[in-house]
């Protein structure tokens, strides 16, 4: 396990960093692969299901990242994420929803009162290629519109070419810049290459002040892998260990269905544990997974699947 070394190291130089970083562990990545394939076969029990399910939708941060995004669209999805099916008020309302900053104001308005939180990628998303100074101005008119909760994308260029003190600094400033508001550090794991690099990028994310790691930003593939979230989850696991600060994890992009949002639920508890089971410290990204939920668990419900039309479209 990782020890807190590197406390003493945040204020140093990028040497001291990069062998804080290049000295843990390394990942074995065959191993990883054949746990995240054995726990994904892990099925659950029936009556365990309704429960899962439930718990997923209170995960999700229901997303819309598009050049195309409207008001309409997102008042819209705002309106889906507070009352998934209106039809069934015992269905819980979704984590957050996630958009562009300059959504976020429509976004506050439509789920005021609702619990709903709303989270806005901010720092040149999805590229990340801007000046700080840029990044931080995104982030303050974010949380100024009232978001509370920024998911910001790490420089990977920096990152790879092994500038790992820019990108720690990075963190360190945006989350300055959130206020209040919580950091969600994505570290866009299909451009990290490897999976000891997803690992470094963590504990680099968590060690500058991250509130909680996320994998992609849904627009570059491979997104959210499970051996990737394993890995981010041994992370987080092993940080609490060593710190007793217990960081979040939110896989994102490409998790389409009920039973992706399961797999995703074992590992959690296989890895991480039962205190991770929760939305305060772990969260699906997805801009579709929500209707697959819905029609499963009406079907767990009734017995028979609601019609592809019965949910408004995610
Ligand atoms: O942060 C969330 C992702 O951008 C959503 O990706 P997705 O459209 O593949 O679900």
């Amino acid at each position: 396990m990782p020890d807190t070394a590197y406390a003493s190291d945040t204020a140093a130089s990028n040497t001291s960093l990069r062998a804080y970083l290049y000295g843990l562990p390394g990942v074995d990545e065959v191993g990883a692969q054949a746990r995240a394939a054995d726990l994904s076969t892990r099925s659950i029990k029936t009556t365990a299901k309704r429960a899962a399910i439930d718990l997923a939708i209170s995960m999700v941060d229901l997303t819309t990242l598009e050049g195309a995004d409207t008001r309409g669209k997102v008042r819209a999805m705002s309106a889906k994420a507070a009352h998934p099916d209106p039809a069934d008020p015992s269905v819980p309302r979704v984590a957050a929803v996630c958009v562009y900053p300059d959504m976020v104001e429509t976004a506050v308005a439509a789920l005021r009162g609702t619990g709903v939180g709303v989270a806005s990628v901010a720092t040149a998303f999805p590229s990340g290629r801007a000046p700080l100074e840029a990044k931080l101005a995104d982030t303050r008119a974010a949380v100024a519109a009232g978001a509370t909760e920024i998911d910001m994308v790490i420089d990977r260029g920096a990152f790879l070419s092994g500038d790992l003190r820019k990108v720690h600094d990075e963190i360190i400033a945006v989350k300055e810049a959130c206020g209040t508001a919580h950091l969600k550090v994505i570290l866009e794991t299909g451009e990290l290459a490897t999976l000891d690099n997803v690992r470094r990028a963590s504990y680099l994310a968590m060690l500058a002040g991250a509130d909680f790691i996320k994998t992609s930003t849904g627009k570059v593939a491979p997104a959210a892998t499970l051996p990737v979230t394993l890995v981010m989850l041994e992370a987080v696991r092993d940080h609490h260990a060593a710190t007793g600060r217990r960081i979040g994890v939110k896989p994102a992009g490409g998790i389409r269905t009920t039973k992706d949002a399961i797999k995703n639920l074992v590992l959690v508890n296989e890895v991480a544990g039962a205190a991770w089971l929760d939305p305060a410290l772990f969260r699906l990204g997805a801009s579709s997974v929500l209707n697959d939920l819905l029609m499963q668990r009406t079907r767990l419900t009734t017995g028979t699947y609601p019609g592809p039309d019965y949910y408004t479209l995610d």
